[in-house]
């Protein structure tokens, strides 16, 4: 069942245009990411999804009805930014505070507990650790019992240990059923952590697919580099099996391709008797994908 549909996206800030054509769907209990790099118009998008912004084109609808429908607003978690919480409110103040704004709030202190905040409780909030604070974000856009949960930059600023952590609390409240919608601008967290990913560019979609689906698009699976040991010329591996491109740099060969890569050049320069030195090899990764469907790095 779909529960955000999002057609022909347009938003305009004056002449700027931060969103050309964003098109996506998201189904019930995924966790459906938004990639793209800086000013790709993801955050935008969110916020029309959240009813926070309003469109100047295109088709939005969640949970069936508009974005601004206070009823949908009830059922939809977001997670606030850092500054948007007073210094000195409490954990336990804040919890209470935005229960309020809702119809069926969560059992705050279970949800701290479930976040390991319980200890916590009673600590001001300029006095969290950056990793609490995060966590503090993401018990708050759940305090409301929302069926879907949009989660902004997760875990910017965290350590890796945090990340992690963050990470795995975010596949929790996917198998409690809560649908995700995760912008983020880490490769690596999308790639773990997302059933499905529309990848933004310059405020259009390029791509939807599973992060192995992404990946899979990319024309090569694996790059290998080496320096021959001996003269070899740049089209000595050109009819080699596997081998999509070769590209020579300073002396350092880059073949991309797929299948038994390595094996195969080896082989083929072991019949020269060339010997590969400083050999890499490596598997295509979704950071890979998206530069190959952007064009950039991101
Ligand atoms: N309130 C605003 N007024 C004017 N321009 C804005 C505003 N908000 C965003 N923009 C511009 O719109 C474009 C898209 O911004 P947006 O924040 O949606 O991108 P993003 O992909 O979320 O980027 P980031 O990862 O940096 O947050 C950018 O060029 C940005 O400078």
């Amino acid at each position: 069942m779909t529960v955000i549909e999002v057609q022909r996206l347009e938003k305009r800030y004056g002449d700027r245009v931060a969103v050309r054509d964003v098109s996506f769907t998201v189904e019930r209990g995924e966790i459906f990411g938004i990639i793209g790099r800086n000013g790709a118009g993801k955050t935008t998008t969110v916020e029309i999804v959240e009813g926070l912004r309003k469109a100047d084109g295109g088709v939005v609808r969640v949970l069936g009805t508009d974005p601004g429908d206070p009823a949908v607003r009830q059922r939809l978690g977001v997670q606030l930014q850092e500054s948007q919480l007073p210094d000195r409110i409490r954990v336990d103040e804040a919890m209470e505070l935005f229960a309020s704004f809702y119809e069926r709030p969560a059992d705050t202190a279970a949800l701290l507990a479930q976040l390991g905040l319980a200890e916590h409780a009673k600590q001001q909030y300029k006095r969290l650790s950056g990793g609490q604070k995060q966590r503090l974000s993401i018990a708050l856009s759940l305090v409301g019992s929302p069926e879907i949960a949009v989660l902004d930059e997760l875990t910017t600023g965290l350590d890796p240990q945090a990340r992690r952590e963050t990470w795995e609390l975010i596949s929790d409240i996917r198998d409690r059923g809560v649908t995700v919608l995760l912008v983020t601008h880490f490769m690596d967290e999308a790639e773990r952590l997302c059933d499905r990913i529309a990848v933004i560019d310059a405020g259009r979609t390029v791509a939807i697919d599973t992060p192995a689906g992404l990946i899979r698009r990319v024309a090569s699976g694996l790059t290998v580099t080496f320096r021959p040991s001996a003269e070899l010329p740049a089209d000595a591996l050109a009819g080699v099996p596997g081998v999509a491109t070769v590209d020579v740099q300073g002396g350092e060969f880059t073949i991309t391709g797929t299948g038994n890569l390595a094996h195969e050049i080896s082989s083929a320069l072991a019949a020269r008797s060339v010997v590969p030195l400083n050999l890499n090899i490596v598997q295509a990764d979704l950071e890979s994908a998206f530069v190959a469907l952007t064009g950039k790095e991101n």
